[in-house]
């Protein structure tokens, strides 16, 4: 299970981008949080998956709290995946950093062997979230955050997308979490949806 206990996170001393949020999400299961934009979702997701450190509360994932070290369970998947990725490298080295991967899974993420030879300049948004996806679908995963992972994305591509990351996420068992402030794709996506705004209550002041 991943808990996150009644955190609040603030960039600046005196506001709260967020304040004492707390939720559970299961193993296996797909949980939504829905906002709209500019709300904190984004700053909440890199809290919980450990790229900023919360001000208040705390985050626990199967019973233990996420080394600083080693890779995190808590895996978080973007909207830029061309922000996440080093512009000069290939596409094999970029793979090849986080670990092994097997010709079957990348096949079943639809990643083309000749996209291997390429820079990430030379990809598409959609062929690149592939290589995102291997990435964070590495063997200590165990829970997934989609960051508004498909918006860049055309349909068709989306759902293709969303038609393998789901059925990734069952086979293996991993909670995730789909951020979006499209109530459609969430009603589409999740076993259940929450409002950000109700579970922070809005922004405060400290
Ligand atoms: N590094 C930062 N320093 C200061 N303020 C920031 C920083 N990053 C984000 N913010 C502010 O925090 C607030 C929440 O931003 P955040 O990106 O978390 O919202 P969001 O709900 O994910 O929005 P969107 O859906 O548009 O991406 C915004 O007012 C934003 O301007």
């Amino acid at each position: 299970m991943l808990k996150v206990n009644n955190i609040s996170f603030g960039y600046h001393r005196d506001y709260w981008i967020f304040d004492e949020i707390s939720l559970e999400l299961k193993p296996g299961e797909v949980l939504g949080l829905y906002g709209s934009s500019g709300i904190g979702k984004t700053t909440f997701a890199k809290v919980v998956a450990g790229y900023l450190k919360a001000d208040k509360g705390s985050i626990v994932v199967d019973g233990k709290t996420p080394l600083q070290k080693g890779r995190n369970p808590v895996q978080l998947i973007g909207q830029h995946p061309e922000k996440t990725i080093n512009p000069r490298w290939l596409m094999k080295q970029v793979l090849k950093e986080s670990g092994d991967f097997s010709a079957e899974f990348l096949q079943e993420l639809g990643i083309s062997q000749e996209w291997m030879q390429r820079y990430p300049s030379q990809l598409s948004g959609g062929e690149l979230q592939r290589f995102c996806l291997a990435r964070a679908l590495v063997p200590e995963t165990r829970y997934l955050i989609a960051d508004e992972m498909t918006t860049m994305l055309d349909a068709i591509t989306k759902a293709q997308i969303w038609e393998t990351v789901l059925q990734l996420v069952e086979q293996h068992q991993l909670g995730m979490l789909v951020i979006s402030h499209e109530l459609s794709l969430l009603e589409k996506t999740c076993d259940r949806i929450l409002d950000f705004q109700e579970l922070s209550g809005g922004s405060s002041a400290f």
